[in-house]
């Protein structure tokens, strides 16, 4: 079975159709970097997958449970299985660095009933909020305010509270776009081993091309709301993934390594 099966779906926003008969599958453990133009339906599709946009046509299934059929109580179950990963961050931001790692445990939940739950918390999740802490390099942090934190360390926390939801998949949308380049490269670092370790499923986008061409198992390209590229990593040369950009390429040229055109499969 699966990990996410993407068949044939279809999104619009009123009259703007982004996804157009996508189909994508990613098997259980595999890392997949999804590359592609700003506005060809990256976060459209990330959107799809954890349930926040619900899709127009075909079908998506996770693990086997296909989205479209669930009632609102599984849709909520399944999403439990899907960990976020944003550019932005999204942490709670008068809170501490624990608190917002604790949120993780506790599901969707409005702000003002996570600052009850927390207070109630049991020892056992505060114990997995700090080892999710001293996982990703923070414990020390962890009574500090989000805002005292560089972007490298609250992109750490983001990833800490992930980690609580005990989640199967990850879903990271351009999750170091906002990083200078080391900070983005430890991330990534972090990120991967993370779920190495856990077998966790990822869907990664990433602009930063040198990125993808040291990350992940798999290479997928979209343009226009389709896929038109999807190999192993080692088989896609910087010159084929530049082709999914159209010039709004940001890739550092001075340390990616010379293009191979020899090993350039064809984008569809
Ligand atoms: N909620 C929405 N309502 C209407 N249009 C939307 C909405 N979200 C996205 N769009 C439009 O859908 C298209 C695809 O957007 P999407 O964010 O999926 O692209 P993307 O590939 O993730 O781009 P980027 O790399 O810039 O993040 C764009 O034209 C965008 O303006």
């Amino acid at each position: 079975m699966k990990a996410i099966s993407v068949q044939h779906v279809h999104k619009r926003y009123g009259e703007l159709h982004v996804l157009r008969g996508l189909t994508l599958e990613i098997s259980k453990g595999e890392c997949v970097i999804l590359l592609g133009a700003n506005g060809c339906g990256k976060s459209t599709l990330m959107r799809c997958l954890n349930g926040l946009a619900p899709h127009d046509q075909g079908d998506i299934t996770i693990f086997g449970q296909p989205l479209n059929h669930l009632s609102k109580a599984k849709l909520r179950q399944l999403r439990r299985k899907v960990g976020v990963v944003f550019q932005q961050f999204n942490l709670v931001q008068n809170v501490s660095v624990f608190q917002n790692v604790l949120y993780g445990a506790m599901g969707q939940q409005r702000f003002g009933l996570l600052s009850s739950l927390a207070c109630f918390a049991s020892n056992d999740l505060r114990e997995r909020a700090m080892a999710s802490l001293e996982r990703v390099g923070l414990a020390h942090k962890a009574h500090a305010d989000c805002r005292e934190l560089s972007g490298g360390q609250q992109q750490r926390v983001a990833i800490a509270r992930t980690l609580m939801q005990d989640a199967e998949i990850i879903i990271a949308d351009e999750p170091v776009a906002s990083l200078d380049p080391k900070a983005g490269k430890e991330i990534m670092d972090l990120l991967l081993d993370v779920v190495a370790e856990r077998q966790l499923t990822v869907l990664c986008t990433l602009h930063q091309l040198e990125l993808a061409q040291q990350y992940g198992d798999r290479i997928v390209g979209m343009k226009a709301g389709q896929i038109v590229l999807d190999s192993p990593r080692t088989d896609v040369a910087l010159a084929t993934m530049q082709q999914l950009y159209q010039g709004d390429v940001r890739v550092d040229q001075t340390s990616a390594p010379a293009t191979d055109t020899t090993a350039i499969p064809s984008i569809r």
